[in-house]
């Protein structure tokens, strides 16, 4: 099949690379020249394990294409994959306008059956939208041409997006026209060997089940944060608690580990999203409310241990942060904890060295230059430079190299050996033992 992919982002550029890997024709387009040079050149813009070696060997192969152009790759696609940015407005809701212009440029150019699929993670109602938009681009080039709209949401996780694109859960599509549908079966067919993994609905359904999806996991996060907070406020140790809940099959291990807040470019972004829907049908969320209430919250809670050992006054105190992407697996920042940590430290006047495998050069872009040229924050060489004559050791993002470090180095280099532990990765136990005092994330100490 010709496929085109609007976007190459994380989600567009795996969406593309994955399709060509089953043998489609597939071209992505994406606005910004640098990237689409950069693609072409074989130069991969973000870092997703796996990724860059699969867009070299389907380059070569001929089968994956980048443009700038959407009206040359439009000219015979039977798909048109839209998988540009949704962030936030500044009042919560789902900003669109990446989605519509795309939307408009496909209408001014479309002169054959095609189907349109919003990958992008969208309120409900937008293919609707989109649907709209098409139409008046058609209307005022006086054509006639039919198309569909499907939503076809994205569940990858950064980190692990080839994997979860290869063999997903499930693939959801969401469809009121045979044909759209039976052109979506045939393109997932490869994905769906072993077992039918599609579940096809309405259009408008499938655009709530990604919210649902990603409001459920976060609230799960919320959830066991809110544990992990009361267990230390008992006297109680979370991980025993996680376990314990953990091995019923109604509840699962995945997505209860305690920590400092969930961040990433969906989960902040999508609740948000998700409320304000509700608020625009006068529905008032709740428990998704207390959820993002909650993830704020959890984003301060190293600050408040470290202020409460330290004192709210941090001049002269240096704090040596072990992680910066959001999670490990990825060089993503965007609504990571370590961004609010940093502001916080930095503001109460301490001096931050920190140390992140991946993200060091997305950081260096980010962060304030005031920062640096200040010397409040020092991005170190090495995770163990972070820590020379640090107060205390912060543990961010549990990145695989940090989780069973030299103790006994790290004990001679710091100033102090505490370790306030934001992802629960340390024994308490055996943290005393080698002299450290540690304060973990509804841990027992
Ligand atoms: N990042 C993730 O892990 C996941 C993201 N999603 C959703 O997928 C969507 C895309 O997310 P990301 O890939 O993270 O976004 P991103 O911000 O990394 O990439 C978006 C790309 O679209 C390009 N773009 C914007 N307007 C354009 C236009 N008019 N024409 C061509 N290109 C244009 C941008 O230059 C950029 O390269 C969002 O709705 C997000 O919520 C869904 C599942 C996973
Ligand atoms: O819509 C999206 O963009 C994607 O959002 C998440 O994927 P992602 O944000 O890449 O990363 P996750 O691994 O889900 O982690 C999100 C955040 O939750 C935190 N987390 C995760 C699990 C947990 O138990 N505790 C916890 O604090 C992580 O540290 C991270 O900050 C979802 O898992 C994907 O299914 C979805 O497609």
């Amino acid at each position: 099949m010709n496929i085109t992919v609007i976007g190459t982002g994380y989600v567009g550029l795996v969406t593309g690379t994955c399709f060509a890997e089953m043998g489609n024709n597939v071209t992505c387009v994406d606005a910004d020249p640098n990237k689409v040079a950069a693609l072409k050149d074989g130069k991969i813009p973000i870092y997703e394990p796996g990724l860059e070696v699969l867009v070299s060997n389907n380059a070569r192969e001929n089968r994956l294409h980048f443009s700038t152009s959407l009206a040359e790759a439009m000219a015979d696609s039977s798909l048109y994959f839209i998988g540009v940015g949704t962030p936030s407005n500044d009042d919560g809701s789902a900003d669109l306008s990446q989605v519509l212009a795309v939307a408009k440029e496909i209408g001014q150019h479309l002169d054959h059956y095609a189907v349109v699929v919003d990958k992008s993670t969208v309120p409900v109602g937008t293919a609707d939208r989109v649907r709209a938009v098409i139409e008046a681009e058609l209307q005022k080039r006086d054509v006639e041409i039919d198309f569909d709209v499907v939503s076809n949401p994205e569940f990858l996780k950064e980190g692990a997006a080839i994997e979860d694109f290869m063999r997903p859960d499930r693939i959801i599509v969401g469809t009121d026209s045979d044909r759209a549908r039976e052109l979506m079966r045939q393109l997932y067919m490869p994905f769906n060997m072993n077992r039918d993994r599609t579940v096809y609905m309405g259009v408008r359904d499938a655009e709530m089940t990604k919210y649902a999806a990603n409001a459920m996991l976060a609230t799960k996060i919320s959830f066991i944060n809110e544990i992990a907070n009361l267990c230390d406020c008992l006297d109680v140790d979370v991980e025993n608690v996680r376990r314990g809940i953990g091995s019923d099959s109604r509840i699962g291990y995945s997505y209860i580990y305690p920590g400092c807040g969930y961040g990433g470019s969906c989960f902040p972004k999508d609740v948000k999203a998700l409320i304000h829907l509700a608020e625009s049908c006068q529905y008032d969320s709740q428990v998704l409310r207390s959820v993002d209430e909650r993830n704020k919250r959890q984003q301060r809670v190293l600050f408040e241990k470290i202020c409460q050992r330290f004192g709210s006054d941090l001049s002269g105190i240096t704090i040596g942060v072990w992680g910066l992407a959001f999670k490990p697996g990825t060089d993503d920042l965007r609504e990571a904890t370590s961004l609010v940590l940093l502001h916080d430290l930095i503001g109460a006047g301490a001096r931050v060295k920190a140390y992140d495998p991946i993200a060091m050069d997305a950081a260096r872009k980010l962060l304030p230059k005031a920062w640096f040229d200040n010397c409040d924050l020092v991005l170190a060489d090495h995770q163990y430079d972070a820590l020379k004559a640090a107060d205390a050791m912060v543990l961010v993002t549990e990145w695989k190299p940090f989780r069973t470090p030299d103790f006994m180095a790290m004990k001679k280099i710091m100033k102090q050996p505490v370790v306030i532990d934001g992802r629960n990765q340390y024994d308490p136990q055996q943290m005393s033992e080698a002299g450290f005092e540690y304060l973990g994330i509804g841990r027992r100490g």
